[in-house]
């Protein structure tokens, strides 16, 4: 997905003369490399302050809208009109819409002008996605409710996008819309929630027969409404619903990876990380304090730091890559070759299918998920993996540390004992020390 820090009005710099529409009234639209500028003197004329309806000081005529924040543009009823985000606080977008009268300028000079701005705004990503749009009004404090209908809906329609919101009634409800989903009828499934609510998005997709041209096909995104919001912080990077929702606008579709867990004979599809322990207990153990919102976690850690509790278990790994210097020089590496819109195109068929992943062949053939390739834990475990007993066991923790990453086919690692000496302190940054960080095939 697209870049999504807040926006700062960028200074203008020095239009290519096709790029101007000049319209009556003084105005004019110009496009620089990254803004659009629009030039208006009833623009500076609203903008100006007042005291006892007598206008103050003097206003900018020029507006600079970063081309990133150009939600759409068209001509409707002999009028130009221009959508976009507009920044109000560090904290929130609005939608705002321009309105300009063409009167005697050639509607097919205006035309080209809207087509070549719409290239700009979007790039290679794809114009009024058709979204499914799922708000779960439970998620973290509540409020996903007026989360979307302020924040979000007013963003996506006036980026055109095409809307079915369905509102979730109960906790597993999303598995089962995402089973029977049309996926011919949507481009992308919008969970408006916390984590829990992508996380049923996926199972659903991957519990349908076709569930790799499922996953294929619809692209999931999120928008940030629970409390830890980890999707949208790796994929959006926010955890500001408006700029998630911009984020989600602009964004292009990339490749991400799915993890297989298995209780018993149940196989659940993970996609940030699995957690047994400390972490694991400070998210469930505390759904009563739901109305703290993020804070809730670490609330959760401080009452279990000082339970000082054990979750001794036995870890069987195939370790790929055992030293931390060797796992820093591999996520450097993976980090500068990683190319979203290409990656799938350029990995070549053996990476996709020694990883497991699905090959287009696989994915047009609309199968189920991929089988296991080291099966479940009731099967015997394979003779180059190492088993180790963890008697004071505190946290386990394995996962895609940054879905940023995409596709890298390997998950990471972190165990820590329970006990770390007093004098290390309670910092949480200390008891995440990566004592034991390994990847793990
Ligand atoms: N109407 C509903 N009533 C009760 N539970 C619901 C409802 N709709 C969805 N759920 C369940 O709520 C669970 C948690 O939701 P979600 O992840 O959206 O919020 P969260 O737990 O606050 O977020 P986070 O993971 O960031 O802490 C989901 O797994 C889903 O099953």
């Amino acid at each position: 997905m697209a870049d999504a820090t807040p926006v700062a009005i960028a200074p203008a710099s020095q239009p290519a003369t096709s790029d101007v529409l000049i319209l009556t009234k003084g105005v004019s639209l110009s496009l620089t490399r990254d803004s659009l500028i629009v030039k208006d003197k009833t623009h500076a004329r609203r903008q100006r302050k007042k005291l006892c309806g007598v206008g103050l000081g003097s206003a900018s005529t020029e507006l600079s809208i970063p081309l990133y924040n150009v939600l759409w543009a068209e001509i409707s009823s002999g009028n130009l009109i221009v959508d976009f985000a507009d920044p109000v606080s560090k904290k929130h977008l609005r939608a705002v819409k321009l309105s300009y009268a063409l009167d005697d300028t050639a509607p097919t000079v205006v035309d080209a002008w809207v087509g070549t701005l719409l290239d700009q705004a979007y790039g290679t990503a794809q114009r009024k996605k058709r979204a499914k749009v799922l708000v779960n009004p439970h998620a973290g404090p509540g409020g996903a409710d007026k989360t979307w209908e302020n924040d979000v809906k007013p963003l996506f329609e006036a980026a055109r996008m095409s809307l079915d919101v369905v509102r979730t009634k109960f906790s597993g409800e999303a598995i089962e819309i995402c089973e029977k989903l049309d996926i011919n009828a949507y481009d992308v499934l919008i969970p408006c929630s916390g984590d829990g609510l992508p996380y049923e998005c996926i199972n659903g997709l991957g519990k349908r027969p076709d569930a790799r041209k499922a996953l294929h096909q619809i692209a999931i995104a999120h928008i940030p409404c629970g409390s830890g919001n980890a999707m949208s912080c790796n994929l959006n990077g926010t955890y500001r619903p408006s700029f998630a929702a911009l984020a989600i606008i602009k964004g292009v579709r990339m490749p991400m990876d799915l993890m297989s867990v298995t209780q018993g004979d149940r196989r659940m599809l993970s996609f940030l990380s699995q957690s047994v322990g400390i972490i694991a207990e400070c998210d469930l153990g505390t759904e009563n304090l739901r109305w703290l919102g993020a804070a809730r976690f670490n609330v959760g850690l401080i009452q279990r730091i000082f339970s000082k509790k054990l979750y001794p278990c036995d870890i069987s790994m195939k370790v790929e890559i055992p030293e931390k210097a060797d796992i820093k020089a591999h996520y450097k590496r993976e980090r500068n070759g990683c190319d979203h819109t290409t990656r799938r195109e350029n990995g070549g068929a053996r990476e996709a299918s020694l990883a497991g992943e699905s090959t287009s062949s696989d994915v047009d053939s609309g199968e189920g998920l991929p089988p296991l390739r080291f099966g479940t834990v009731n099967d015997k475990i394979p003779d180059d993996w190492e088993t180790a007993s963890y008697d004071k066991l505190g946290n386990f923790y394995c996962g895609n540390v940054s879905i940023n990453l995409a596709s890298k086919s390997q998950l990471c690692f972190l165990i820590l004992d329970a006990y770390l000496p007093r004098w290390r302190g309670w910092h949480p940054m200390r008891t995440f020390l990566p004592r034991h960080a390994l990847t793990m095939d």
